[in-house]
């Protein structure tokens, strides 16, 4: 993405044969395939050069890791940056999930590694965006959350311009709890979707999902316009819906009779399906109600029917859409 925003970018990649195919060839058969990547773009299995490369009081490094990958990259980051005289870079991430064991939240792992170096500049970059659509220089509107005015700044000055549209908040709590409800909601809508429930399940589901995602991030300290915005609704509908997404394929393949290891082959990463159990935790020691992450749950990992989880959904006592209010 940043490429294409034509900034110069370079790429850390673990894989010594992906990073010498970007090098050479333009491509990325693995990720990326058919896709030919921008002359701007380079890439390093040297974890080192690549961080380098980045520093500077203009410098931004995205990390494109998921979840589990967070604590180990940003301490591994926070380790070389403490040496270096050089100005610190932003660093922006792009994960969407809660830590499978603790709950915690993406800026929250951050937060922990960096913080000997408290004035480092955090955020994430958040929102509906299909790496491969970006990939291929179509347009895109983003989320870029930081508690620092200049984090986000520095993001849309690199990347704000003609294919993708940077917006800013300052709501980072409400921004990574969207990404990580929405991976949930996007399994169950394949799971719908694979059973053949029809559409009218479907944006019941969306809905519905909004209303838990919104009740989980208010209860987390998030601020509700967030969740009618990119990086609630937004991603939502699009991961819900576009078979692009690996957790609604995961689902999809569900509700057509694989197991989850079976769906998970190869492996996929679906963030929904790592962090759905931590969703649940979390919702009760917040007080909160998740129905349909819970529904997930028992179909992913208690082996209840995908049917039965519908049907038990469907049971639920009546209630108002809404929180109650009394008429004026
Ligand atoms: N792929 C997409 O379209 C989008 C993905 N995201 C989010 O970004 C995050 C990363 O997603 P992807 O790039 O698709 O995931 P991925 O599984 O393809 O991994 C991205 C890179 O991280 C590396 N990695 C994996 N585990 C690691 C670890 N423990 N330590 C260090 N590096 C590790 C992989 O080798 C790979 O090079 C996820 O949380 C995902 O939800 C957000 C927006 C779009
Ligand atoms: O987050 C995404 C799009 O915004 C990608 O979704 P998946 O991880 O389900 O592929």
């Amino acid at each position: 993405a940043l490429a294409c925003a034509r900034a110069d970018t370079m790429l850390w990649g673990r894989d010594p044969g992906t990073v010498a195919q970007i090098n050479t060839q333009r491509l990325n058969a693995r990720y990326l395939p058919g896709i030919s990547l921008p002359l701007r773009l380079q890439a390093s299995h040297d974890f080192e050069a690549a961080v380098a490369h980045a520093q500077g009081d203009k410098g931004l490094i995205i990390l494109g890791v998921p979840v589990a990958g967070m604590a180990d990259t940003c301490a591994r980051l926070a380790q070389q940056l403490a040496q270096s005289a050089q100005p610190a870079p932003a660093i922006i991430w792009t994960c969407k999930g809660f830590h499978h064991d603790t709950g915690q939240l993406p800026h929250e792992i951050a937060q922990a590694a960096f913080a000997s170096q408290p004035d480092t500049r955090l955020g994430v970059l958040s929102g509906p965006s299909f790496a491969r659509e970006v990939a291929l220089g179509l347009p895109v509107a983003l989320t870029v959350a930081s508690r620092q005015a200049e984090t986000a700044q520095r993001v849309i000055a690199v990347m704000h311009g003609e294919l993708a549209r940077i917006y800013s908040s300052t709501d980072v709590i409400g921004v990574e709890v969207g990404g990580a409800l929405k991976n949930i909601m996007a399994i169950a809508c394949g799971v719908s979707d694979g059973l053949g429930l029809g559409t009218n399940a479907r944006a019941a589901l969306i809905t519905r999902g909004l209303a838990e995602m919104q009740r989980l991030g208010l209860a987390m300290g998030g601020q509700a316009e967030t969740f009618a915005g990119l990086t609630g609704l937004g991603d939502l509908v699009l991961t819900a819906t576009g078979d692009l997404s690996r957790n609604r394929k995961v689902g999809l393949a569900i509700g057509a009779g694989k197991t989850l290891t079976q769906a998970l082959e190869g492996g996929v990463t679906a963030e929904g399906a790592r962090c759905a159990q931590a969703a649940l935790a979390l919702g009760a020691r917040f007080g909160v109600d998740l129905p349909i992450t819970e529904a997930v749950c028992r179909v992913l990992f208690d082996s209840m029917a995908p049917r039965e989880a519908v049907s038990r959904l469907l049971a639920r006592e009546a209630r108002p859409e809404s929180p109650y209010r009394p008429p004026s």
